[in-house]
């Protein structure tokens, strides 16, 4: 860096390359078709590339060590040795220890994952106890760091912080249960001293800590418990320049501590209006300022004038500015303009990563030298104008219904316990009825048949007859398995929100966009850029076909508006309650559709409800308004007799029973099994009394549960949950698992259910059916 120009940086990279070149080198390590070394080459070609890019854009300083073979807490928590003994035990080298904490293996469960703040990125949440002795383990990061170094690129390390990694760390097995990880500060504080030593060693001017938990509503202990590790870092005899980064949302309390904090600099998303105020009121003490103006985790190309007039005014107060992204981009697709097949015009409204490198790169010359960056400004203004005044993102019959959507849309005709007793007449359903989350495996086969059908090798018609025998084999081993309410398992969906977005209007599906969700696994999040709505049914041929072949009842299968929502990336011009009230009239057409078609069951999924929850409390009742209302906005059109259903998974449902209450859904199936089934005595506690299938099978993982285990589990919903109440089901859905596993798998749930539904019958005063 010169005095001259503004310094430019972005705060992590995606990693799974243009082509998902890493989900598919660990897949076939995984299935032993290729060695650790080629995957560590694989992995190498695709980090040089990756800096090579970012070099080439104009970045000065790369991020290194957020390359991650499955997640970046994970890397974390070998990195401190936070490894539980039954891992060391389940492999003979470390990158199986590692893969088998990512995904278990035949000898060991995995990890709990969540999901990583409010975005679609999952993290595994390490596990401590009193007895955890970290240990430093600093070899993933010397080698990315000597390997950027050796290619001439200025490289920072980026660390996840020691106290986010502490705050989203959780209680081991065989920890007291209100064993606070924080109380692990001063021992792993050390622990992160010798490797910031190690990396001053190995040649690192700036390290990057992550700490954004610094976000979320802390209590004033935790914000005490900031100032002292920063207090500690930053007094480390030798360590490398230290810049903390927090990111998603405002800072408030903590910016405070931060600023204060005896470091270097501060990665601050800038994007959050309350940030800027508090930089531009308090200022920095002399600290550098990566100033996060361009959006990390939505695709629209950003308003460059205003961007810069936030940079200017910042540099004003701050002596050292670097110009950088709100967070990782990690979140977002590579590169826009490999969308092609999009038109120009709405294609000039994108940014990806690649592009968001440039607009990084644009504002940082334009704060030196206007006229450099002139063209690129002028650029960027047109495609601005051009999004703002285009007619393609208005609807004039999708306002007008909007306006006219009265209370009563959205709420269902009768009461829960009257809707209970004739929906249970019109389907018959034993105690403790089964059932699956939708998805059956998303085989190799469908898939292809996908890929022939876009690349025009089999027409619609091979298509659909390909689809339609599947949903006949997964119909029959459902019949065979002995489940109560089926479902048709939605091998046409390529996934289930971008198979909606496809045929809505007002939306985009990417060709190329791929963003990491968890491990290998990658979805293509379709972009919300105009009024939505349905032009036809979407799904009804598919539950049509599948109902048509069976006697019990199959489940209609929607993803809700909350959901579209959140795995989307969204409209930035309009309110976000708008969009959903939107997508939900859609889906409202789709839910009447099914129901004339002969459906008597209707799932409308939500997983995202949770994770979309606002950082911060204070947004929190509005977020909740909007969201449980679109969601019976969407489902409430349907009779009595009707039974909806609902699904969510992986979350802390603990601070939303209320919402899921007020969704007013009949049924809801829920995640719980990682968990070891402590979300039934929640739901006991939350006094929740509609139906509700707490997961008995976790499908995120290939172990298959012996009959034994999924019993215990289910006994122990229904020792908290009146028995009348309970579904048995999976997690989630099965499309990541293999067939095998499927049905040896649910063999197992369906016998579990037999034997606990006997126990039942023993003891009759308990179960009222
Ligand atoms: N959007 C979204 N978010 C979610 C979930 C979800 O289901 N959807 N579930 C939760 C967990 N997240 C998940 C995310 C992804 C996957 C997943 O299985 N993804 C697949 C891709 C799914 C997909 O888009 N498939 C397409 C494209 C498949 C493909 O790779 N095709 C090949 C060619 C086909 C071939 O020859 O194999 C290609 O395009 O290169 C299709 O089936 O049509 C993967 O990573 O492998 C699962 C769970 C939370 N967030
Ligand atoms: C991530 S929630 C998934 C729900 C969907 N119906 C499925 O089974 O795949
Ligand atoms: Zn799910």
């Amino acid at each position: 860096m010169t005095d001259s120009t503004t310094s430019t940086t972005v705060l992590g990279w995606p990693r799974q390359g243009p082509k998902r070149e890493l989900k598919r080198a660990i897949e076939a390590y995984w299935a032993g078709r290729s060695s650790a070394d080629e995957l560590h080459d694989i992995a190498a070609a695709l980090r040089a590339d990756a800096w090579k890019l970012l070099a080439d854009n104009g970045i000065d300083e790369v991020p290194t060590g957020d390359f991650s073979y499955y997640d970046h807490v994970l890397d974390a928590a070998t990195m401190v040795g936070a490894i539980p003994q039954r891992y060391r035990d389940a492999a003979d080298n470390d990158l199986d220890v590692y893969f088998a904490m990512a995904r278990g293996n035949d000898t060991v469960a995995p990890l709990e994952m969540t999901k990583w703040f409010d975005t679609n990125y999952h993290y595994l949440v390490p596990e401590l106890s009193p007895g955890t002795t970290f240990t430093a383990d600093a070899s993933r990061q010397l080698a990315h760091l000597a390997q950027a170094t050796a290619a001439g690129h200025p490289a920072r390390p980026v660390l996840v912080g020691p106290l986010t990694f502490l705050l989203l760390a959780k209680p081991a097995p065989d920890a007291p249960a209100d064993f606070d990880p924080l109380t692990l500060l001063d021992p792993l504080l050390e622990v992160y001293v010798e490797i910031l030593d190690q990396l001053q060693e190995a040649g690192a001017q700036w390290v990057q800590l992550d700490e954004p938990a610094l976000v979320l509503d802390q209590p004033a202990t935790v914000l005490e418990a900031a100032r002292h590790a920063l207090g500690r870092l930053g007094s480390a005899m030798k360590r490398p320049q230290l810049v903390v980064a927090s990111y998603f949302d405002a800072l408030q309390g903590a910016f405070e501590v931060l600023a204060d904090a005896p470091v270097d600099g501060l990665a601050i998303d800038c994007t959050v209006p309350d940030n800027v105020t508090a930089i531009l009121e308090h200022g920095l003490a002399g600290k550098r300022l990566v100033a996060g103006v361009i959006d990390g985790r939505n695709i629209w190309a950003a308003d460059l004038d205003d961007r810069l007039t936030t940079l200017r005014r910042l540099a004003e107060r701050v002596d050292d500015l670097v110009v950088g992204t709100s967070c990782s981009l990690l979140h977002v697709p590579l590169d826009a303009a490999k969308e092609t097949a999009v038109d120009d015009e709405l294609r000039s409204w994108l940014a990806f990563a690649r592009e968001k490198v440039l607009e990084v790169r644009t504002l940082a010359t334009a704060l030196t030298d206007e006229t450099a960056a002139a063209p690129a400004l002028e650029s960027a203004r047109n495609a601005l104008a051009s999004r703002r005044a285009s007619a393609r993102t208005y609807n004039d019959a999708v306002r007008a219904r909007m306006a006219a959507v009265t209370d009563a849309d959205a709420h269902r005709g009768a009461g829960y316990d009257e809707r209970r007793t004739l929906q249970q007449e019109a389907l018959g359903l034993p105690l403790l009825p089964t059932t699956t989350i939708g998805s059956f495996p998303q085989t190799d086969s469908l898939r292809k048949a996908r890929a022939a059908l876009r690349r025009g090798e089999i027409g619609q018609a091979a298509y659909d007859a390909t689809m339609r025998d599947e949903i006949a084999a997964v119909i029959e081993l459902q019949e065979q398995l002995g489940l109560d309410v089926l479902v048709h398992g939605e091998p046409e969906r390529n996934d289930m929100v971008q198979y909606f977005a496809e045929q809505l209007d007002g939306y985009l599906a990417t060709t190329h966009g791929w963003v990491q969700s968890y491990g290998t696994r990658c979805v293509r999040p379709p972009i919300i850029f105009g009024d939505v709505s349905r032009p036809e049914p979407m799904t009804v041929r598919w539950w049509q076909a599948a109902q048509s072949m069976t006697e019990r009842p199959v489940k209609g299968m929607l993803t809700g508006p909350v959901t579209m929502l959140a795995w989307s990336f969204v409209r930035d011009d309009q309110p976000l309650g708008d969009t959903a009230r939107q997508v939900a009239l859609a889906l409202r057409d789709e839910v009447s559709d099914l129901e004339a078609a002969g459906c008597r069951v209707i799932q409308v999924d939500e997983p995202a409800l949770r994770e979309t929850l606002p950082l911060r409390e204070s947004d929190r009742p509005a977020y909740l308004e909007w969201a449980t209302e679109s969601f019976r906005l969407a489902t409430s059109s349907v009779t009595d007799a009707t039974q909806v259903h609902t699904h969510m998974c992986y979350a802390d449902f603990g601070d939303i029973f209320a919402a899921i209450d007020d969704l007013d859904a009949d049924v809801i199936s829920l995640e719980a099994t990682r968990s070891g089934m402590s979300l039934a005595d929640e739901l006991k506690e939350s006094g929740y009394a509609k139906g509700v299938g707490p997961g008995v099978y976790d499908i995120h993982s290939p172990r298959v549960p012996s009959s034994e285990e999924v019993r215990e589990l289910l006994q122990k919903a229904v020792d908290a949950l009146p028995a009348q109440q309970v579904w048995v089901n999976p997690d989630c859905g099965l499309k990541t698992r293999r067939p095998d596993e499927v049905r040896a798998a649910l063999a197992n749930v369906v016998s579990a259910a037999a034997e606990v539904r006997e126990g039942l019958s023993a003891r009759p005063t308990t179960a009222r059916g």
